[in-house]
């Protein structure tokens, strides 16, 4: 696809005064309506939506990116547009070589959305920590938890994909379709692992460096440490299942080591 130029009829580069009026920035156009929008998340980039817009049965995931404002609005959809398309491509790709993420259902990156398949079950810091209130007993399940998510990120790595935003609440723990026919989930540690929000991942078949997939676990281990203490001694399990998941594994293991230690040097120079 040939790059977009900026017209010479287009703006000058600077930021565009406020608007004159109060315009709403976060109305999504038709066929999004308040009525078929819930939302989830607000973060600083994207406003994350559950929808019922497909049908009420069939619940899916709206994320939009708004204008900025403060932005040229020329470079603003350019980079909206590269932003879902980057993470529109990523999801694809890992959807066909079997990695477990929300299929892409449809976007519209001139209007800044992307629609996404429901996951049904919770994130793995939700789980995590309704396991910490219980008291952190059953040891086995989470032992178990942790190999399946080892697993799933060496899946990714193994494809060429770096995630890049490796937290507990980036990886989600699919609820057991049997509950919805009546038949209850006896332990809701068990599930498969669904990985989800690639706004920052990066794909690559030649560059991708153990480096990156080292920082990737690095994030992912301090994420444990700083947000799940009672889990953190069973983080090694994450780990072992990890060298086991790919041919590399074990250097991109031995890599993590390195960026353990810089990260170390880095806190004590404060
Ligand atoms: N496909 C999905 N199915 C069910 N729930 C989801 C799905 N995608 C996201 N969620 C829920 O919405 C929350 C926010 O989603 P996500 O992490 O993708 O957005 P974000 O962090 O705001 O995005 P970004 O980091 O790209 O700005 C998740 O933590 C999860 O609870």
């Amino acid at each position: 696809m040939a790059p977009e130029t900026i017209e010479p009829t287009a703006p000058p580069l600077r930021a565009p005064s406020p608007a004159p009026t109060d315009r709403p920035l976060h109305t999504l156009p038709s066929p999004f309506t308040a009525s078929n929008l819930e939302v989830l998340t607000q973060g600083a980039e994207a406003l994350v939506y559950k929808s019922t817009f497909l049908t009420p049965q069939t619940p899916c995931v709206v994320k939009y990116r708004p204008p900025k404002p403060y932005r040229h609005p020329v470079l603003d959809r350019r980079l909206t547009k590269a932003r879902l398309l980057a993470e529109a491509r990523v999801l694809v790709r890992c959807k066909r070589d079997g990695v477990d993420v929300p299929g892409v259902l449809g976007a519209d990156w001139e209007a800044g959305w992307l629609v996404l398949e429901w996951v049904e079950g919770r994130t793995v810091r939700a789980v995590l920590d309704g396991w910490a209130e219980r008291g952190a007993q059953e040891e086995e399940g989470v032992l178990g938890l942790m190999g399946r998510v080892g697993r799933a990120v060496g899946r990714l790595h193994g494809i060429g994909v770096v995630h890049g935003d490796l937290t507990t609440s980036n990886l989600m723990v699919r609820q057991d379709e049997r509950r919805e026919e009546g038949v209850k989930q006896t332990n809701e540690l068990e599930g498969d692992i669904v990985l989800i929000d690639f706004g920052l991942a990066s794909h690559s078949t030649q560059n991708l460096q153990d480096e990156d997939r080292a920082v990737d676990l690095y994030v992912l281990e301090r994420a444990f440490a700083a947000t799940h203490p009672k889990a953190e001694p069973l983080f090694q399990e994450v780990l072992n299942a990890y060298g086991e998941s790919f041919k590399g594994a074990r250097a991109v293991l031995k890599r993590l080591e390195d960026v353990r230690l810089r990260g170390r040097k880095r806190s004590m120079l404060g």
